[in-house]
């Protein structure tokens, strides 16, 4: 049986590909609440939803089946028969003051049809939506008008990071931040009810039940053996060492890890942020993670005897890469053509940030123009979307896409 997951390259033709279409979340922000919820900036609703279906649509035009997290979270509930189940996991993780909020929130989103309790469940609850007066303590001595019961989840569309296809399987990930914790629990129950995955034989490599951090933002596919895996401000080094257990225990056919050590900041939050594959033998890398001689700390993570890992650390990128991927040579392509300002402008903007959707064909915002002609010099077929509101959440068309099915490559 072929899995309904199944993902063995980042550069294989795109087939299937989760999106998030952005919702009353990204409204729901305020300066107040918005760094705390990852935002930099409040975009505007229906331009955003404008870019986004310009991409899905980009996205179709090439081939490519567009299917949506709020649509198969629905779904899955409903085939399931886990609609109050689910409505209490989410109600647990919502760091609710009191058992009779809980309650109160449980009644009213349960009223609902399912399709509108998960629109809700992710633009958030407002405290004047339900007629509730608490009589906690932390409520009634409080002098804050906080305006939430449940907080907006503004960072869905960026479907990259809560779970990551990996093989005929996935990680569904522990998120760093309280802000895009619950994330992952819609991912949970897509895979475990939704006909299109349930008891198909989709292997969940790494459970979002963990201590240690892990976004999908920092899990690239090289081949169906290696895999590059950002240690970063959202994967730490410890969630990468126990997937590796895992991937070389269960014969999941990858044999090796790139660890690779990025700075720890919001501008290079994952991997993905700094360097992503466009070719066999191309990727774009921002200069910002190299030292003055190129080196990049990276780490080699293979099995050794008895179920130990073998780990040797390396510095120089290029080499390893193009040892692991066999190719005679590498070429990593600078983000905003390494200039001192237009590369960090690009990059802060997702200019490194690209969606292969096959072989050298990268989709790209058009904002980061200087980037895209660099990468058109190299022969890159480069496929540009808007992006003036859809960059405000810091993340790119890679950010925006968790590849579902791709084409195996060519060996
Ligand atoms: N894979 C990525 N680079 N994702 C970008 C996510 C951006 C989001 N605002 C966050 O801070 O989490």
């Amino acid at each position: 049986m072929t899995s309904p997951v199944h993902v063995t390259s980042e550069i294989g033709t795109l087939k299937t590909v989760l999106l998030k279409r952005p919702g009353k979340e990204v409204e729901n922000l305020t300066p107040d609440i918005m760094g705390r919820l990852l935002f930099d900036d409040i975009p505007y609703l229906p331009e955003i939803q404008r870019e986004h279906d310009f991409f899905a649509k980009t996205l179709q035009d090439n081939g490519v089946e567009t299917i949506y997290l709020e649509t198969l979270a629905a779904e899955a509930l409903d085939a399931g028969n886990v609609k109050e189940e689910f409505l209490e996991k989410m109600l647990d993780e919502s760091a609710l003051v009191s058992s009779t909020l809980h309650a109160a929130l449980k009644e009213y989103l349960l009223s609902m049809e399912t399709q509108d309790m998960i629109d809700k469940i992710m633009a958030g609850v407002r405290t004047n939506e339900i007629d509730y007066k608490s009589n906690a303590l932390v409520d009634l001595s409080s002098s804050e008008d906080y305006p939430f019961f449940m907080d907006p989840m503004p960072n869905l569309y960026f479907t990259r990071d809560p779970a990551a296809s990996m093989g005929d399987g996935l990680t569904i990930n522990r998120m760093t931040f309280a802000a895009r914790r619950r994330e992952s629990l819609f991912m949970e129950y897509i895979m475990e009810y939704h006909p299109r995955f349930a008891n198909k034989g989709v292997n969940v490599w790494r459970s979002r039940n963990h201590l240690d951090r892990m976004e999908g933002g920092d899990e690239l596919i090289l081949n169906d053996h290696v895999l590059a895996i950002g240690i970063s401000q959202r994967t730490s080094a410890r969630s990468i060492e126990e997937l590796a257990q895992v991937l070389f225990a269960k014969h999941s056919g990858f044999d090796k890890i790139l660890a690779i050590k990025i700075p720890s900041n919001r501008a290079m939050m994952h991997l993905d942020t700094v360097f992503t594959m466009i070719d066999y033998d191309k990727f774009t890398i921002h200069p910002g993670i190299q030292d003055n001689g190129g080196n990049v700390d990276t780490f080699i993570l293979e099995p050794g005897k008895d179920n130990h890992i073998n780990i040797s650390h390396r510095t120089d990128l290029q080499n390893v890469l193009r040892e692991v991927l066999k190719v005679p040579e590498l070429i990593l392509i600078p983000v905003g053509n390494g200039d001192a300002v237009v590369a960090p402008r690009e990059q802060w903007n997702d200019g490194s940030n690209t969606l292969a959707i096959a072989p050298n064909t990268v989709v790209t915002y058009n904002r980061n123009y200087v980037s895209n002609e660099v990468l058109r010099s190299y022969g890159i077929k480069v496929i540009e979307v808007i992006s003036a509101e859809l960059s405000r959440g810091r993340g790119g068309p890679r950010c925006m896409s968790m590849p579902i099915v791709r084409e195996d490559l060519k060996k």
